[in-house]
């Protein structure tokens, strides 16, 4: 798949051959007539075991295949730092991940639109979510079993399915979790996982596992490979790029001409003919961006890096989720002999109407900034969910119950500290910086306390003893109740300029004529839960846009 023999001019270089990377780098090559160069710091790491287990994810978080990035310490979380992990591979963080394959909330991504991009709706990004994964049940008898539709919808390269499924012992506790969220008004979804009509309710889990093989699914095994079968693709591994190289403005916008790029020690200089596409991740992509001379001014100036444009955007509208697990354990119930770890279902849910009516008036100040408008204008329809709880069983009678809230309101940073492009950057995620963040966590943790004495789960949990004040609550939160996902994005966002945008709506740079980000940096809003399905579906269609097949 990689290559030694890397070209020195090429029509598209794709800086990256992550996620997003692979994604377009497959679908240029349909056209065999067009140059396609991946550059990817990582090696090829595509039938290593690790990656390839399907349960030993954790365990590649701070390994070797990891860019080991580090936030500064959390004012609003007691001053702990955190580690966020990103994949340094082919495949990049899709190769490390959890592999939890969430499509989006519709209305997350109107509220893409709702922030200045009016092409970027729920309707014109879903049939790319279409065209990027294949959705197959473990045995049709057993999805039945949990009214799982198994009809789909989608037909693309990434293989999902429903891990907890394929064993029937493991339906007793999925059903029960069902039940428990249908006694809160949050009813069953099954069928088609991109459910148009509501958002809330439980639903199975699914993964980008294949369920013949049993190995992650992945943008390496599955466009990687698509990609790297054709002549006119190709992928060098263990490549970092240093920087985009631009040519002095004549016209209005700065054209990029390639990038310099250390291979085997050796610094190279590669050309475009026609674009240079940065899917280098949340952290590298705009530390590329500003190390190319495109940020603040004020800062690019004080290290010493000469400023091709001033957008002080590049950086900021950092966002992240956050999630706060509780573990407890599994009653020695009949139901539950035989079941096997791994994570059984989700849940979408939403505070009661009134309270977050109050809540949102108190801590929203005006003017209201667009991003706050537009989490409201979500969290407000009655369809849709403000948190996502999940519920993983462990090897032993070991259980945690996880939740995350769907949309902070919480905006941070991240910056180099210095022109070496080996230096890492200074992540700031600001988090609980936003009043709301704390005061929604709290109350959904509440609920998440609260769950293993439901009606329907009692039977089979052994009851917990976690402080359901709302005050101690934020307390422990803040202290060590709360830690970091990792679905850092936002960081080039796709904005209007006076918004802070770093892209316009077809992802190309402002002030250049051939630069693109192709990456979770340009989410405007971060989705609604884990991001890779969303990653998918932005990459399939900026190729679409790239390739002009589409015009937005
Ligand atoms: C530990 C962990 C668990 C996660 N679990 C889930 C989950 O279960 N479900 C989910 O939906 N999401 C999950 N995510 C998030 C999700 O995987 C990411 O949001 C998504 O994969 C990001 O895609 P990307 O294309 O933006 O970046 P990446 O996939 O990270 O791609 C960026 C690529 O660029 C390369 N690169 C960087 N700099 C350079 C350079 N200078 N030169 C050349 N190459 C470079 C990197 O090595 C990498 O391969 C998880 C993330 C982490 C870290």
């Amino acid at each position: 798949m990689a290559s030694n023999t890397t070209p020195s001019i090429v029509d598209y270089i794709i800086v990256g051959g992550g996620t997003a990377g692979l994604v377009v780098a497959s679908r240029l090559s349909e056209d065999p007539q067009t140059q396609v160069l991946v550059l990817e710091s990582g090696s090829n790491i595509s039938t290593d075991p690790r990656v390839q287990d399907v349960n030993g994810w954790l365990g590649l978080l701070g390994s070797d295949l990891d860019w080991n990035f580090k936030t500064i310490p959390q004012p609003g979380m007691n001053g702990r730092e955190y580690a966020h992990g990103a994949g340094k591979a082919l495949g990049g963080t899709s190769a490390i991940n959890g592999m939890a394959f969430t499509p989006p909330a519709p209305a997350g991504i109107d509220g893409w639109a709702k922030l200045g991009n009016p092409r970027w709706t729920w309707t014109s990004l879903v049939p790319y979510l279409r065209k990027s994964y294949t959705i197959t049940c473990p045995d049709p008898s057993i999805c039945s079993d949990i009214a799982v539709d198994e009809k789909s919808s989608a037909s693309g390269p990434i293989q999902v399915t429903y891990p907890a499924l394929e064993k029937k012992k493991n339906h007793v506790l999925i059903q029960a979790w069902n039940n428990a969220f249908k006694e809160m008004g949050f009813d069953y979804t099954g069928g088609d996982i991109l459910a148009e009509e509501k958002t809330i309710g439980s639903r199975p889990y699914t993964a980008s596992i294949d369920p013949n093989s049993g190995y992650r699914s992945s943008a390496d095994v599955e466009y990687g490979a698509l990609a790297s079968k054709r002549g006119n693709v190709t992928i060098t591994t263990e490549a970092t790029v240093l920087r985009v190289l631009f040519s002095s403005s004549e016209s209005e916008n700065w054209v990029a001409t390639g990038v310099d790029v250390l291979v085997n020690g050796q610094t190279a200089t590669i050309q475009a003919a026609k674009e240079v596409i940065l899917a280098a991740g949340t952290f590298n992509t705009p530390k590329l961006l500003e190390l190319s001379g495109i940020g603040d001014k004020d800062r690019l100036t004080g290290l010493g890096i000469p400023v091709v444009i001033d957008n002080p955007g590049v950086g900021e509208n950092l966002q992240n989720h956050l999630m706060s697990l509780y573990p407890v354990s599994l009653n020695s119930h009949p139901d539950l002999e035989g079941i096997t770890p791994g994570i059984y279902a989700i849940a979408l849910i939403r505070l009661d109407p009134d309270e977050q009516e109050k809540l949102l008036n108190q801590h929203i100040s005006s003017p209201r900034k667009p991003h706050e408008k537009a989490i409201q204008s979500i969290i407000e329809q009655p369809n849709e969910a403000s948190a996502l709880l999940y519920l993983w069983v462990m090897p032993g009678n070991g259980c945690v119950l996880g939740m995350i809230p769907c949309f902070p309101f919480s905006r941070g940073s991240t910056h180099i500290s210095s022109a070496d492009p080996n230096a890492k950057p200074i992540t700031d995620p600001r988090f609980f910086s936003h009043d709301l963040d704390i005061e929604i966590m709290a109350r959904h943790a509440q609920t998440l306390h609260n769950l293993p004495s439901a009606p329907a789960l009692q039977p089979y949990f052994q009851q917990g003893s976690r402080a359901t004040d709302l005050e101690a609550t934020k307390k422990f939160l803040r202290e060590e109740g709360a830690e970091m996902a990792h679905h850092a994005c936002g960081t080039a966002p796709m904005l209007p300029r006076e918004d802070g945008g770093v892209v316009d709506q077809d992802l190309k740079v402002y002030e250049t004529e051939n630069v693109r980000v192709v990456d979770a940096s340009v989410f405007p809003l971060i989705s609604s839960a884990n991001p890779m399905a969303t990653m998918y579906a932005v990459a399939e269609r900026a190729a679409d846009l790239i390739r002009e097949f589409e015009d937005v």
